[in-house]
């Protein structure tokens, strides 16, 4: 299958499995993944997402570059892919948390799919660019707005303008990614990260992902506001007391997620 999926302890891993072409999306990856992104958003034992490629040389070498495109998409079927495609990453808005394990190269939609999730961890190996402008188009899946709000603005155009790919240590130094792991590392230390966000409150873990989103496309005023709005929702919920009462008691808290 071009996409596995494991369940584990409320952490959903997702794998692309294409490393012979380097980890590519095609039509059945593509499909594969809306199905992935579904249950992660629909399974109420999934709490946390990990998703990472197969292999040891790439995440995601972006769209399958060798699939026919139909000779003469209509416009409405190409809307039709360019949403699908689009929804290929916003499928992907779950409000439950996401962690990229970067394992290698993540090119074009590849470093499209990483930009639309929470966290972002690479390998010392890994190198990321959006390659589209070499292909005589533009990122389709938001990577022209999702770049610029992860690295500075003039890093951004640099890598869109020229479709050069930047290293770990770069994407680092910029904030592309927050941490850096030797290839043996790099799994391990995500499946720790989403374990140990798993085992946190869930309503709060969703709550912070929604008000920090959301919040950030609000001026600070009403993004002050929405937090404290977010914040009162969660006063009376059976997690706030057990994580009181759990600490008072000196033990680790059993969320129940209401
Ligand atoms: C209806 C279908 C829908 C499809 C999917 C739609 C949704 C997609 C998500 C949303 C996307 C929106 C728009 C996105 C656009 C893009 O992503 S454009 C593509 C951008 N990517 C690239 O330009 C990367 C091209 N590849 C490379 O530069 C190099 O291969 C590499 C990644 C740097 C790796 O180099 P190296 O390790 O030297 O390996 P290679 O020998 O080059 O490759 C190994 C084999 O893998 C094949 N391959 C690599 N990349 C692709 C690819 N993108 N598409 C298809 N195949 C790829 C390569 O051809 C080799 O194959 P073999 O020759 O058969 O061994």
């Amino acid at each position: 299958m071009p996409v596995d999926v494991s369940v584990t302890d409320g952490v959903a891993e997702i794998t692309l499995n294409r490393p012979e072409a380097r980890n590519a999306i095609d039509a059945e990856m593509r499909e594969r993944l809306h199905e992935a992104w579904r249950r992660v958003g629909s399974d109420p034992e999934i709490r946390v997402a990990l998703v990472t490629g197969a292999g040891t040389k790439a995440f995601c070498a972006g769209a399958d570059l060798k699939r026919t495109m139909p000779p003469q998409e209509s416009f409405a079927q190409l809307t039709f892919n360019s949403t699908r495609s689009q929804h290929l990453l916003t499928g992907m808005n779950t409000d439950k948390p996401i962690i990229c394990a970067i394992n290698g190269y993540a090119i074009g939609g590849g470093l499209e799919m990483a930009l639309a999730c929470d966290i972002r961890l690479a390998s010392t190996n890994a190198e990321l660019g959006l390659a589209e402008v070499r292909h005589g188009t533009i990122p389709g899946g938001g990577g022209t707005q999702h770049l610029p709000r992860a690295v500075p603005q003039s890093l951004a155009m640099q890598m869109l303008l020229t479709g050069d790919r930047i290293n770990a240590a770069k994407a680092l130094e910029s904030g592309l990614v927050s941490e850096v792991e030797t290839p043996e590392g790099l799994l391990p230390r995500a499946r720790e990260m989403a374990n140990r966000i798993a085992r946190n409150g869930p309503l709060a873990v969703r709550a912070i992902k929604r008000v920090v989103r959301e919040g950030m496309a609000m001026p600070l005023a009403s993004a002050l506001q929405f937090e404290q709005f977010v914040w009162g929702n969660l006063r009376d919920t059976e997690d706030r007391v057990e994580g009181r009462r759990a600490f008072a008691e000196g033990r680790v808290p059993q969320f129940k997620g209401r």
